[in-house]
């Protein structure tokens, strides 16, 4: 729809009025509105950008991760978040000895001094994040552009885990052919950053008890007492979810329950009532007749065979009319995909030859095993959704 604007300088002054409000308004905006709003940004960006300069600043991306991936290891993020006191560029690259053209990708406070300030997030979240992305995302992808090639001219997705099998062997050292999560337990650091990722990665969103009715979808039918499983996370990593559901209904009374592989349960360091149980998502399902089987990210890094195997072991637990099954993951619009989502769904074909699926893709792998959508509930802003199942 045209604005209106036609003159060149409206057009300007416009644009600075727009970003001045954006500060203002910030942390007003709701966070389904916050993300409506970068996209309309993005676009307008677009729309301005010529197709030169895009495609080199697409091309020199990589060199921005490793520039950042740097300065973690220089420290430079961990110095910043330890001082409240803005720093100098001095300062900065002597705490490694670096040289100080070298150092910097924070916010500069001031060029002319360049001073610099912390950021506000973690410093957990940073690095895991830059080391994954780094070192697996960006290894991953330089080490097999052959495999990528065969899947895009065939257009099919191999089988499980291959390309990041054959993507690892000299990286890693993976001379084994793992699979992601053998390899992750072999691999301390690789582990870690992981399930530190795993646990940022509600990012702004907040965890499922902010946003989805837990109260109204699943604990007001809740008849069972202290010896009845009211929850289980199949899969759980550390157990971020739970605490999270813990933490806002500490007064339920049915137990909680945290399923892992049994190496990454020590992992998991949890306080209050939650039990820790190990398990395999290939077996059958031990814990009988909960009210609530929780499972988020898991059946993404499984092709749909496998999902359908997974969600037979979870249907043969359950109980017809009581049992719910929720599944927070992406649900990928058929047109318009928002970036994140879309990273990510590249990323699945790198490390589990899978990819995050749209609704009609979630429609038939989900009855593939008896199961039916009740109801899909988009968490504010991104396409991240619980997809409410129960057995049909
Ligand atoms: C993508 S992570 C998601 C973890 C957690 N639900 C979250 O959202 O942070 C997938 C999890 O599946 C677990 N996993 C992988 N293979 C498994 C298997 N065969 N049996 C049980 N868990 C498995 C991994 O240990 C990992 O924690």
């Amino acid at each position: 729809m045209a604005t209106g604007i036609t003159d060149s300088n409206e057009f300007l002054s416009t644009l600075n009025q727009l970003s001045q409000s954006a500060d203002d308004l910030k942390s007003g905006l709701s966070e389904s509105e916050r993300v409506t709003a970068i996209k309309a940004a993005q676009k307008l960006a677009q729309s301005l950008e010529k197709p030169r300069d895009a495609i080199f600043k697409m091309s020199y991306s990589p060199v921005e991760i490793a520039s950042v991936r740097i300065a973690i290891d220089l420290g430079i993020f961990t110095a910043l978040a330890e001082n409240d006191q803005p720093m100098t560029l001095d300062d900065l690259a002597a705490i490694k000895y670096a040289d100080p053209i070298f150092t910097g990708y924070v916010v500069e406070d001031d060029f002319h001094y360049k001073v610099y300030v912390r950021l506000p997030c973690s410093i957990p979240d940073i690095s895991s994040a830059f080391h994954y992305g780094f070192e697996l995302a960006i290894n991953a992808r330089s080490g097999d552009s052959n495999g990528f090639w065969g899947i895009a001219n065939k257009l099919s997705r191999p089988e499980a885990n291959i390309l990041f099998q054959s993507s690892f062997v000299n990286y890693y050292g993976n001379k084994n052919q793992d699979s992601m999560w053998d390899l992750m337990s072999k691999n301390p650091q690789f582990n870690d950053d992981f399930n530190a990722l795993m646990e940022a990665s509600a990012g702004d969103r907040g965890y499922w008890v902010d946003w989805f009715p837990v109260q109204e979808r699943l604990l007001d039918d809740f008849t069972g007492g202290t010896e009845d499983v009211f929850l289980v996370d199949i899969a759980g990593g550390r157990g971020q979810d739970l605490k999270a559901f813990e933490a806002k209904f500490p007064e339920t009374s049915g137990r909680l329950i945290l399923q892992e592989r049994e190496c990454m349960l020590d992992e998991a360091k949890l306080s209050g009532k939650i039990e820790k149980k190990g398990f395999d998502l290939f077996k059958p399902q031990k814990v009988q007749g909960a009210k609530v089987y929780y499972m988020k990210k898991i059946l993404h890094d499984w092709t749909d065979s496998q999902c359908q195997e997974i969600l037979q072991h979870i249907r043969i637990a359950m109980v017809k009319g009581y049992s719910k099954l929720i599944i927070e993951e992406f649900v990928m619009p058929e047109k318009d995909a928002p970036l994140l989502a879309t990273l990510w769904d590249w990323n699945m074909l790198v490390f589990c030859s899978t990819m995050e699926r749209t609704q009609s893709q979630w429609n038939r792998v989900l009855a593939s095993a008896g199961f039916q959508v009740v109801k899909v509930w988009s968490s504010p802003g991104d396409s991240q959704s619980i997809i409410e199942a129960e057995l049909m």
